[in-house]
């Protein structure tokens, strides 16, 4: 094996053990090897047979050499110069929502230019999985949802159900559907211990108790238990109100939820179940009132609203790259306070007229970039619950703080275990310093060089590290992209649409 193939997949091996936060002592142990051997390892000072190579793939859930159909990975060559313009997709959190919201409804929904994601793709698996017939009817991305009229509770996918962490939206639905049934964990992100406990608060007034065990949770549903009381969330949380919404809605009566999240997702969720009858008041606040209907049965059609993430990664990858692109249909009321907080920092753009999204609700509208000299903003920038910086956005500011004249201070309160992967920015050359698990800082501006990285286990961390590549001097590889696909359709392709130099491969 020449010497720098070796110390290529010792670099891989090293990266993905750090992802999984294994020392190196700890995969010893799993291989029944030493350290120093590891270590060894790492540093490409030793062969390695085919049989270990695919044994520490396995230790590490992650291929580090691929046959045939595995992984795909991006190569990317830089610097580019991004031009012309790229529409905004249907949002993957209001799709995911939708497609467990369904479950709700005994009659047909058609949902409009659905996001083709691979979480989508996992829900749709666990969804054929219990019965339910969806269909891809065109190239514009409608998908047919027609339930059974008995849920097959018996033979979940399990292997799809634990890639995605949206099934925990399964448990609003179904504790109308059945008095017991078992759900397998959910997965999605290594962001941190993220606890069901706040679903549970919000799904205890309807009967529902959960006992998690052997990687599954039990339900059981005690239908004398109605709630008598506003819910009170001990979280905002979008997808905790999405649950009480959707066990809510099939809840004759009026159930009052507090503290709920009124983030995009949360709003196109109670568009969709307007559409299906059920009384929804206080949109867009945090208290919803609900009144819901006994059994649901009608056919329906809705369009979910354009992703403001996916808008914020398009923003970030012209900043980077300090390019005049338009990027249309952006879903502005969610979008505003980023702006905000950019043009602080010097980004100018302009923006159209606003319009109004296929679901009759959200304000829309096109913005054109333009090359800009940004500096540092005064304060730290920290997400808060809808309106205020979106959470999934506040990963992209750190690949803009670094092409930004200053110190930048991000505080990601929220997920125990995000902020680290912004240090991958690091490997192209970035400035960013770890404070704690919850804070970075990061010092600009940065002269990205390319080189070869392995996706962070988390979707925008992930694709922060792509658009720092698009930045980047020279070729780059971005390895194992699934955690990408999780949320953004064809994104490589439609890069490549508007000027960035990225393919796709696999490994042979
Ligand atoms: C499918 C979907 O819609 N996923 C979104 C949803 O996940 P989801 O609703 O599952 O998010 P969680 O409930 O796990 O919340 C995310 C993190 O924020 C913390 N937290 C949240 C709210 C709060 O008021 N206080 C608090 O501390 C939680 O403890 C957790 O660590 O919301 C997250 C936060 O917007 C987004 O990152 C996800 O993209
Ligand atoms: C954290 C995210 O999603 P999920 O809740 O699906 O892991 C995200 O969209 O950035």
């Amino acid at each position: 094996m020449p010497a720098d193939y070796k110390s290529r997949i010792g670099n891989l091996i090293r990266d993905a053990r750090k992802h999984r936060g294994l020392t190196q002592a700890e995969l010893a142990q799993q291989l029944a090897t030493s350290q120093s051997a590891i270590n060894r390892i790492e540093k490409g000072h030793q062969n390695l047979s085919l049989e270990m190579i695919a044994r520490i793939g396995e230790a590490l859930d992650s291929e580090i050499v691929a046959l045939g159909a595995g992984p795909t990975h991006l190569r990317v060559t830089g610097p580019t110069t991004l031009s012309g313009s790229i529409d905004v997709k249907t949002s993957k959190n209001a799709g995911v929502a939708l497609l467990c919201a369904t479950l709700l409804n005994r009659g047909r929904t058609t949902l409009r230019k659905v996001a083709r994601i691979e979480e989508v793709n996992r829900l749709l698996e666990v969804l054929n999985s219990l019965g339910v017939q969806t269909t891809w009817l065109n190239d514009d991305n409608d998908l047919e949802i027609v339930p059974p009229r008995e849920l097959d509770l018996h033979h979940v996918d399990e292997v799809a159900a634990r890639r995605t962490r949206s099934i925990i939206m399964f448990l609003g639905p179904l504790l109308h559907r059945a008095d017991t049934f078992e759900l397998p964990y959910a997965g999605g992100c290594n962001l941190g211990t993220r606890t069901v406990e706040p679903h549970m608060t919000a799904l205890r007034p309807f009967g529902l108790e959960v006992k998690a065990t052997d990687g599954s949770y039990h339900a059981t549903v005690n239908r004398a238990i109605e709630p008598g009381r506003p819910i009170v969330l001990t979280e905002r949380g979008d997808t905790v109100t999405e649950n009480a919404l959707m066990a809510a809605a099939l809840h004759p009566g009026t159930t009052t939820i507090r503290n709920a999240s009124s983030n995009y997702m949360v709003q196109d969720l109670c568009f969709y179940l307007q559409k299906l009858g059920v009384t929804v008041e206080g949109i867009g606040t945090t208290t919803l009132r609900v009144t819901g209907l006994e059994t649901i049965d009608v056919d329906v059609d809705y369009a979910p609203s354009e992703d403001p993430i996916e808008a914020m990664s398009l923003l970030a990858a012209a900043i980077v790259t300090n390019s005049s692109i338009e990027v249309r249909r952006v879903p502005i009321e969610f979008l505003e306070i980023e702006l905000a907080v950019l043009e602080e920092m010097g980004f100018n753009y302009e923006r159209s007229e606003e319009y109004v999204a296929r679901n009759g609700h959200t304000r829309l509208v096109d913005l054109r970039t333009q090359p800009s000299q940004l500096k540092a903003p005064l304060d730290k920038i920290h997400p808060m619950p809808f309106p205020g910086i979106n959470i999934d956005n506040l990963p992209f500011f750190a690949v803009i703080a670094s092409v930004a004249e200053g110190q930048t201070l991000l505080h990601d309160w929220p997920y125990d275990n995000r902020a680290i992967y912004l240090t991958e920015l690091n490997k192209l050359g970035g400035q960013v310093k770890l404070l704690d698990p919850h804070r970075v800082m990061i010092e600009g501006p940065t002269s990205f060089t390319g080189t070869e990285i392995v996706c962070p286990p988390a979707l925008r961390p992930a694709v922060v590290v792509l658009l720092a590549m698009l930045a980047s001097k020279g070729t780059s590889v971005l390895r194992s992209t699934y955690v990408i696909h999780r949320g953004y359709e064809d994104l490589a392709e439609r890069l490549s649409q508007i000027g960035a130099q990225v393919e796709s491969f696999r490994d042979i």
